[in-house]
């Protein structure tokens, strides 16, 4: 008799042990039917034993083995046991995660019979290189085995350009690429340029918008070597690729890398390690780098590969600051947006205000009593929906009718305050009625399908105004487009978590860097009660550098990512009394195993305390050294589980955090 060794999908650190008539020696990487409890789960065989260190007579038998789909190979598994030791998550776990949902419960997809993908029409020309896309892919090129790189790119400078003749020199040699992009949004359009380009490949995408069984299919596809490329969102990190070749990581600086629940964990920073794993190069590229990455090319971890100037367009848009501190705006607005907008329009081409904040307005109060609408389960306010009159909670979806009344008071005055992209929408077609204006945010694109439309309209040259959030921000080319307004970016400069500047220059320089990136010249006008801020004075200069060494410095004074490295503990529970107590509890186990080259702050409650009518705090564990670090939370890790807890009380641990 022997014992299988199963990763279960359980919330325990550890592993179980199942006896087996007589497994052969490729069981190991198979799924298993094993009971559990009095149920049954599936499970990943990883060892095969001669004994257990549970006595014989408590060992189950396994019920069955998925016979159908071959052993999941070994790097596949070292991947996930990576991450399991990395982000002190469950081995069960992270096996079950890096499954695509079908597999996770134990059913194959349906096969598609033969499936050659011929002639999907011609293949796209490519158009010659720019001097530095040529010196950045000889530099790609002439790599053999790992080797990070860095494409900083200015926007509009072909980076896409340079990511896909990587691709095709590594299918040339017979081998996988994998491309990792942000999010959903931007997918279709990517599909589209890489399927026109490489007609005669097999191309798999991967993210949470395909449909369970395609998303099997594709895994399976990969694994078992037919796709030729991956594209997709950081779940696609987990796609087994056995020609790997490449992987490309576009827009890598992208908050969507990290997962924020679950495991929580960094599609970038695992590509690395397998890039690492598998001996292949790994392309991250980027027109404003992440810190951490930044830092790491110019400390020579990584190679760092530049583009200075924009592929098609003669030049950068031209960024002005415009100063609004004696200025009376008008919707929102200063007279030199209003001016350059009428320019567009008698023009015939595109303008894009950027507005961070979907709705109407962030709140509605009322002016007599003080009532302001607010979510009864978050310690946030109700947002005004006047596109479908409602109060939303952005944080947990609660729902409410936009009261006649103040519900405190009764009196009739009650206001929205503040603006949000719908009240801008509203106020620009007032303001220029003969013009189409069209919002472009997570309400007006709220299914893919709907996305796609919008975006059709904009490239059909159907739209003279878009107004938009972050979604439109990033990675779109829209030729006709040269004007770029900025409002409302002032609240994120004084914002508390020190990844604040960081964020908010990457958004402005990404949205700026739609403007102009065909023939028309471009310009951005943001507006500003503190024009002379740096940040604001470094975007003027296109000056990424300047501002993420600035930013670098103030770090290394403080002692912040990327020259120190920090853990969560978080705990949620019906009252902030019960997570911070779990949380003293957690530091005085801590404080046994610190030694001084880990630093444990006291818990305090998160700055949003309430959501979901569950109160939060956290505790934030720091080192400079980042093995010190990880076997610290290896051990403390374990003993967390056996803290007594309310039985209310949720935890976990969350390994390079990007929100404090
Ligand atoms: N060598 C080239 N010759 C002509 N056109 C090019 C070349 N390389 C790229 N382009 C074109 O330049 C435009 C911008 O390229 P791309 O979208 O790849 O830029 P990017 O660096 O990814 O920008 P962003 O960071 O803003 O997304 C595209 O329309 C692309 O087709
Ligand atoms: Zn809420």
């Amino acid at each position: 008799m022997s014992i299988v060794r199963v990763a279960l999908d359980v919330p325990l650190p550890r592993l179980f042990d199942y006896r087996a008539e007589d497994p052969a020696g490729d069981w190991v990487g198979r799924l298993v039917r094993v009971p559990f409890g009095s149920g049954e789960k599936l499970g990943l065989i990883l060892q095969v034993l001669d004994q257990s260190d549970q006595p014989p007579e408590k060992l189950r038998p396994i019920h069955s083995l998925l016979t159908e789909l071959p052993p999941l190979p070994a790097d596949w598994i070292a991947l996930c046991e990576f991450c399991a030791r990395y982000y002190q998550h469950p081995l069960g776990e992270v096996s079950s995660f890096a499954l695509p949902p079908l597999l996770r419960r134990g059913k194959l997809p349906k096969r598609r019979l033969a499936r050659p993908q011929p002639g999907r029409g011609d293949q796209e020309a490519s158009p010659p290189l720019t001097t530095e896309q040529q010196v950045a892919l000889m530099a790609i090129g002439q790599t053999r085995g790992f080797e990070a790189f860095l494409l900083h790119g200015v926007t509009g400078s072909g980076k896409t350009e340079v990511y896909l003749r990587a691709i095709e020199a590594v299918l040339a040699q017979g081998c996988q690429a994998l491309m990792l992009v942000p999010e959903i949004a931007l997918t279709p359009q990517l599909e589209g340029r890489v399927a026109a380009r490489f007609p005669d490949a097999h191309i798999v995408s991967a993210h949470s918008g395909v449909a369970d069984a395609a998303r099997a299919r594709g895994f399976l596809e990969a694994f078992e070597g037919q796709a030729d490329i991956v594209l997709g969102t950081r779940l696609s990190v987990f796609m087994p690729l056995p020609r790997l070749g490449l992987i490309v990581v576009d827009e890598e600086h992208d908050a969507s890398f990290k997962q924020q629940d679950g495991l929580r964990y960094s599609a970038r920073d695992v590509a690395i390690f397998r890039a690492k794993q598998r001996d292949v190069p790994i392309l991250l590229g980027s027109a404003t780098p992440s810190l951490e990455t930044f830092h790491h090319a110019r400390t020579g971890r990584y190679r760092l590969l530049t583009l200075t100037l924009r592929a098609v367009a003669a030049a950068m848009p031209d960024v002005r600051i415009v100063d609004t501190r004696r200025e009376k705006l008008q919707d929102g607005m200063s007279q030199a947006l209003i001016a350059a907008l009428e320019l567009r329009l008698a023009r015939g081409e595109q303008s894009l205000i950027f507005l961070n904040r979907r709705g109407y307005a962030p709140v509605l109060a009322c002016t007599a009593c003080g009532w302001i609408s607010h979510c009864r389960r978050c310690a946030a306010n109700l947002v005004v929906h006047l596109a479908d009159r409602r109060l939303r909670c952005h944080h947990c979806g609660l729902e409410t009718g936009i009261p006649q009344a103040c519900p405190d008071c009764g009196n009739l005055d009650i206001h929205p305050f503040g603006r949000g992209t719908q009240r801008l929408e509203v106020a620009l077609q007032e303001r220029f009625p003969e013009a189409r204006v069209l919002r472009v945010d997570r309400d007006s694109a709220s299914s893919p399908k709907k996305w796609q439309a919008l975006l059709a309209q904009i490239h059909a040259g159907e739209a003279d105004i878009l107004v938009g959030t972050q979604m439109l921000a990033k990675g779109h080319d829209f030729p006709k487009l040269t004007l770029v307004g900025v409002v409302g970016a002032d609240a994120a400069l004084f914002a508390a978590d020190f990844r604040a500047p960081e964020r908010l220059f990457a958004q402005l320089m990404q949205v700026g860097g739609r403007s102009g990136r065909a023939l028309l010249p471009g310009e951005v006008l943001i507006q500003s009660e503190y024009p002379d801020h740096p940040l604001y004075q470094a975007l003027a200069d296109h000056d990424y550098s300047r501002f993420a060494s600035q930013q670098l410095h103030e770090r290394e004074q403080a002692g912040f990512p990327p020259f120190a490295h920090q853990a969560l503990l978080r705990a949620e529970a019906p009252s902030v009394d019960q997570s911070l107590a779990f949380l003293a509890a957690a530091r005085v186990e801590a404080l046994k195993l610190a030694g001084e080259a880990v630093m444990l702050y006291d818990p305090v409650p998160m700055r949003m305390v309430r959501r979901m009518s569950l109160e939060r705090a956290q505790l934030l564990v720091e080192s400079a050294s980042r093995p010190a670090l990880q076997a610290f939370l290896a051990t403390w890790s374990q003993l967390l589980y056996e803290l007594k807890t309310p039985r209310e009380l949720r935890w976990h641990l969350d390994v390079d955090p990007q929100e404090l």
